[in-house]
């Protein structure tokens, strides 16, 4: 395996990560729904989209044209098909059944999201939801990287916490889909995890038959023990796999025995792949995901998977081990960088 090395945001206490990790997603929030991050054009897309709900675009590249005086907006498509310029005769008068779908298409842009649990649940809770002005919760599509097998009610679900933590906090009326395992199903993990990975099979390749679902962006936490998501340093035949999406995992060595996980394929696949490791405890692992890639941990194999694409936000404390690593200052770019 060749060193690669990720994007390695660093920040002296944990309210500095929660409050950057915010403004990542939202970020990420706004290149999916908008493909600018353009506060002025953002807004400008919406009231349009208020005025002709489904014409205009989520993934769409806006740039405002006023070359005849008047100002118009144009559209592209994020594959480069089409184009649409608001302002000139309504595209849907000539009865285009490929301009009417693609329409459709690109109305139903969402920003589909997989969170971890543990620890990185609070950071989520502490970064975003005093960002919800700037949230549309109502384009998410929150999926769950990974779940431990217990009933929702219990403290280490991560749906069960993600709920109680953050979900059920949410102000607004517009509330997120939530995809979380089926309950009825934490007695089989493998029963779980197909059912699991139909749901994903239903909602991202419905329409077109696909590989590997893209999400537009993948959390994931790390413990100290090296796993991400249900992944587990050694433990069986897990990190090779090439086909599945969702995997069943038993005899997990540590937390809850049985649980469901994403596979690496899924995880490398995701437009963009962001590590929040925190705390003094998580010093050692780091040093040898960083230093020593060779090793294999899951956390090496998606800086490589992934590579390009993947951001790791930490504290200072996570990177006590490393003497000689390259940090990047994270630049806020979607929410006003909080004067601490
Ligand atoms: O950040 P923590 O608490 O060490 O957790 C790391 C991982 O632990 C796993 O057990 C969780 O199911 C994952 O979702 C999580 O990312």
């Amino acid at each position: 395996m060749t060193t690669t090395v990720p994007l390695i945001y660093s920040f002296p206490e944990f309210l500095g990560v929660a409050e950057a990790v915010a403004d990542h997603i939202i970020t990420a929030q706004n290149q999916t729904l908008y493909n600018t991050l353009d506060a002025a054009q953002i807004e400008l897309i919406k009231q349009d989209r208020l005025k002709r709900p489904g014409l205009l675009s989520s993934s769409s590249t806006v740039s405002i044209n006023q070359s005849n005086g008047q100002s118009g907006i144009n559209l592209a498509s994020s594959n480069n098909q089409s184009q649409v310029q608001l302002g000139s005769p309504n595209p849907n008068s000539n009865g285009n059944g490929k301009l009417k779908k693609e329409k459709k298409k690109r109305a139903e842009v969402r920003f589909k999201i997989a969170i971890s649990g543990g620890s990185f649940i609070k950071i989520l809770k502490e970064g975003l939801l005093p960002r919800e002005d700037v949230i549309e919760w109502d384009k998410w599509d929150i999926y769950f990287a990974d779940e431990r097998l217990v009933p929702f009610e219990s403290p280490d679900s991560n749906y069960g916490q993600a709920k109680r933590e953050i979900f059920d906090q949410i102000k607004s009326e517009n509330k997120p889909r939530i995809f979380h395992i089926d309950e009825s199903l934490i007695d089989d993990p493998q029963e779980c995890a197909d059912a699991y990975e139909k749901v994903l099979i239903n909602n991202f390749a419905r329409k077109d038959s696909v590989k590997l679902p893209m999400f537009d962006l993948l959390l994931l936490g790390c413990a100290p023990d090296g796993h991400i998501a249900s992944l587990f340093p050694n433990h069986g035949e897990q990190l090779r796999e090439k086909l599945a999406w969702c995997l069943p995992v038993s005899k997990a060595p540590s937390g809850p025995e049985n649980r469901i996980t994403l596979s690496i394929p899924v995880i490398c696949h995701a437009a963009r792949v962001t590590f929040v490791v925190e705390g003094l405890t998580k010093a050692p692992i780091m040093r040898i995901i960083m230093e020593r890639p060779e090793k294999g941990l899951p956390s090496s194999i998606v800086n490589e998977g992934a590579a390009g694409r993947v951001s790791w936000f930490v504290d200072d404390d996570a990177l006590n081990d490393l003497w000689d690593i390259t940090k990047k200052k994270y630049k806020f770019l979607s929410i006003e960088e909080p004067k601490n």
